[in-house]
């Protein structure tokens, strides 16, 4: 049984510490949820009468030429719900959305094992906030005033910057949620009971690995469907084995990883929510993207492979960082739960903060993998300094996404920053051989809220 018109949204996050470490389950990050969130609507397509249409149709309108068109079909000996992107539309978006394509493949399995209606024709319209991309068009350090909550980008996908903030975590969960409650709305009916959402981080979790082409920690889905936390991931043992859509026995196997119930494969993730104000309310998490961005990918592998080579060091210095970020969360737990604060409250993490960073700082060095870059230094160091600033990290992987700042929830505070970034550049002679230009204030904090119903007739003007 489908449902006429539904909208779900998740958000994206920020993982203040613990970045590398969170990859080993002996290890945590602490993750801070977003109030920039990825939106997925969905309806029903109506075909006209003597003209049979089975074609899903996923548009993301922000970004030029970015639509695609799948057919499907179920595959034999249970292997799933295939998807094939159709050819021969109007718009040349004949590139991929890995991402959309293999969500949308695990979503309609899973939705089709646990509701055996037949998977009827529907268009689903992406929409992201504004923050998850950097855009040329937007001037220097403002944050964008718009009416509209969502911007064109007038830019294909595939060229638009990203800052970092997990789109495509973000995109999956919403998109996952958004697919199943479609086509299977009883396992979608109140998004605030635990079995569902743990239901959803499975399905998601299991779509985005396989979209990515690896099990990462995961820590980004895992924002993205219950919001801020301290998160210890799950053992990717989990995932293997699961094979892909088309193989014999995918359908019941993924059904069984989603609901949990193979004893062998217990899903073994933690996630605090003890800690799940992460941002005290006093003090604002801000970022400042310096439009470079970086591939992780690459980092995360000589990172590991330096700790390979060395693990004794690594130990002292994985043990080491882990105590930080242990403590840097006490500490942003124990200013949530006290009731006012003065800047002398700020002190210990200031501290800790910067004990975390000079470690990071190592393990750049030792590595040699630029977690936390000169330019990025710099910047952070410039910040610190200024008017009601009490700390900043690289946040995740480090290189050149943007960097998040802890500073007063106070206007002095907020403009003081603004006003700094106005004018601040780095060129590449100063920066050890890395030039930034203008470093945009983006508009987002923190938020604690994961994956949730929206109400769908809110985005009516871009559903065209
Ligand atoms: N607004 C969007 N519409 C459609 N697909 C999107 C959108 N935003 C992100 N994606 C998908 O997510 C991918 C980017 O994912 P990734 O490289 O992991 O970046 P991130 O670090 O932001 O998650 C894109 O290539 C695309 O497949
Ligand atoms: C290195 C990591 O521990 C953290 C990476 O965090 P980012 O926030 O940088 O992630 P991306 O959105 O993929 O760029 C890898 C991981 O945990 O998977």
């Amino acid at each position: 049984m489908d449902q006429p018109t539904a909208a779900f949204s998740a958000p994206g996050k920020v993982l203040l510490a613990g970045g590398y470490l969170v990859l080993d389950r002996n290890y945590t990050g602490l993750v801070c949820g977003l109030d920039a969130r990825i939106h997925v609507h969905v309806h029903k397509l109506q075909t006209s009468p003597g003209l049979t249409l089975s074609e899903i149709i996923v548009k993301s309108p922000q970004f030029r030429d970015a639509e695609w068109r799948y057919g499907y079909r179920e595959t034999e000996e249970g292997g799933g719900i295939e998807v094939t992107q159709l050819k021969g539309h109007s718009t040349s978006a004949q590139s991929r959305n890995k991402f959309v394509e293999t969500a949308l493949a695990y979503a309609l399995t899973y939705a089709s094992a646990v509701d055996h209606t037949k998977i009827g024709p529907a268009s689903f319209t992406i929409l992201a906030d504004t923050d998850y991309y950097s855009h040329p068009g937007s001037s220097g350090s403002e944050i964008p005033t718009t009416t509209d909550r969502f911007l064109g980008f007038n830019v294909p996908l595939h060229e638009a910057h990203k800052t970092g903030l997990g789109s495509s975590a973000a995109l999956v969960t919403a998109f996952t949620t958004a697919v199943v409650a479609h086509y299977a709305p009883h396992a979608v009916v109140d998004m605030s009971s635990a079995q569902e959402k743990s239901r959803l981080h499975n399905l998601a979790q299991a779509a985005h690995c396989a979209a990515q082409g690896k099990i990462g920690s995961g820590f980004d889905v895992a924002a993205a469907v219950y919001g801020s936390c301290v998160y210890r991931r799950f053992s990717p043992s989990i995932l293997e084995g699961l094979g892909d859509v088309g193989v014999k026995g995918f359908s019941t196997r993924l059904k069984s990883i989603v609901e949990d119930t193979d004893p062998t494969k217990k899903w073994d993730m933690k996630i605090d929510k003890k800690f799940a104000a992460v941002v005290p309310r006093d003090l604002r998490l801000m970022m400042c993207d310096v439009d470079c961005g970086s591939e992780t990918v690459g980092m995360v592998r000589n990172v590991l492979s330096w700790r390979k080579a060395k693990p004794e060091e690594a130990l002292l210095l994985w043990e080491t960082l882990q105590k930080g970020n242990e403590d840097l969360a006490t500490e942003l737990q124990s200013l949530a739960s006290k009731p006012a604060n003065s800047s002398e409250d700020y002190e210990n993490i200031r501290e800790v903060m910067l004990t975390i960073r000079s470690l990071i700082r190592e393990m750049s060095s030792k590595s040699g993998v630029p977690i936390e870059p000169e330019v990025q230094t710099g910047l952070i160091n410039a910040c610190c300094q200024l008017p009601g600033v009490v700390g900043g990290v690289v946040p995740g992987a480090g290189g050149f996404d943007a960097v998040a700042l802890l500073l007063e929830d106070k206007e002095y505070a907020i403009d003081a920053l603004r006003q700094f970034l106005e004018n601040y550049r780095v060129k590449a002679n100063e920066g050890g051989g890395v030039s930034i230009g203008k470093v945009r204030l983006l508009g987002v904090k923190q938020e604690d809220q994961g994956v949730r119903k929206e109400t769908p007739t809110n985005y009516q003007d871009w559903l065209r």
